[in-house]
C-alpha cells in the first residue's frame, strides 16, 4: 500500500506538527534533518509535503495529498471543499480587529478602511455587523496601514499582542479563535478511511489539553 500523503505547513506550524506525530509513535527524523527537501518520509505509513499553507489546501482539493495540517485562519479565508476532522490545538491565536490606541474605531458617521492579510474573513465580519467597509488586501505586517495612515484599523492574527501593543495599537474586538486543523481530502476519506481514521485516533489520543 503506498503511504498516506500529508501536506505539511512550512514555518510556525512545523515543530508542533511533528512533535504530535512523534508522540504518536511515528518517526519524524526525517523532518528534522531535512536540508533543501520537500518530501520526506514520516513513519513508514506516511510521506510528507512541506508546503505554503494555502498551497496545503489546494494540493489537497486537487486530490495529490490526502491529509493537510493547515491553520483555521487559511481555511476561514480560503473556503473548499475538504473535511476538516480535528483540532490540533497548537497554533493558536485569534483574528482580532485592532485600531490605534484610544481611537472609536466605531464613532464617527464616515465609511471606515480596513487594511487585512485575510480580506474575506474581513469582509464577512463586517457584513455580520451589516457595516460597509472598504478593505485593502496587505501582504504582512499589517500593523503598518493605520499608522501610515492608509487604514482606520485591521483584521489581523493576534498571538501574544506584543506587535500590535509595540505599534500603538489595541485590539477593539475578537474576530474568531484560531487553530491548526487536520484536513482530509473527500475522495481520500473515503477510499482510505480506516487508514485515515486511524491516524486521526492515534493523533487525538496526544493532543495537548
Ligand atoms: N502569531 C501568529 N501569527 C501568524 N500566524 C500564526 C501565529 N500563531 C500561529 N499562527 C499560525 O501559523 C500559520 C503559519 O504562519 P506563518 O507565519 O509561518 O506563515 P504565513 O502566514 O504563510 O507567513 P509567511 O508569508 O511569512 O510565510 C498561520 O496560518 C496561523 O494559523
Ligand atoms: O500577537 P503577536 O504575538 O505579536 O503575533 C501577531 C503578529 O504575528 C503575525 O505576523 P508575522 O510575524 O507572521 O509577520 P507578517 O506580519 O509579515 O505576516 C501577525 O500577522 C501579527 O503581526
Amino acid at each position: 500500500m503506498k503511504p498516506l500523503r500529508i501536506a505539511l505547513t512550512k514555518g510556525r506550524l512545523e515543530s508542533s506538527t511533528a512533535k504530535l506525530m512523534e508522540k504518536a509513535g511515528l518517526d519524524c527524523s526525517a523532518l528534522h534533518d531535512k536540508g533543501r527537501r520537500l518530501i520526506l518520509p514520516v513513519g513508514d505509513s506516511l510521506e510528507a509535503v512541506l508546503a505554503k499553507a494555502g498551497d496545503v489546501i489546494t494540493y489537497l482539493e486537487h486530490g495529490v495529498c490526502d491529509l493537510g495540517v493547515v491553520g483555521k485562519d487559511v481555511i476561514m479565508e480560503r473556503g473548499g471543499q475538504f473535511f476538516e476532522i480535528l483540532d490540533l490545538k497548537f497554533g493558536k491565536c485569534g483574528f482580532a480587529l485592532a485600531a490605534p490606541k484610544g481611537a472609536d474605531f466605531y464613532g464617527g458617521y464616515g465609511g471606515k478602511t480596513i487594511a487585512t492579510k485575510y480580506p474575506n474573513v474581513a469582509r464577512r465580519f463586517f457584513q455580520g455587523k451589516n457595516m460597509d467597509v472598504r478593505v485593502i488586501k496587505i501582504e504582512g505586517s499589517v500593523e503598518l496601514a493605520p499608522l501610515l495612515g492608509l487604514a482606520d484599523g485591521i483584521v489581523d492574527l493576534v498571538e501574544t499582542g506584543a506587535t500590535l501593543r509595540e505599534n500603538g495599537l489595541m485590539v477593539v474586538e475578537p474576530v474568531a479563535e484560531v487553530s491548526a486543523r487536520l484536513i482530509v481530502n473527500a475522495a481520500s476519506l473515503k477510499l482510505r478511511k480506516g487508514e485515515i481514521e486511524d491516524l486521526a485516533a492515534r493523533l487525538e489520543a496526544r493532543l495537548d489539553k
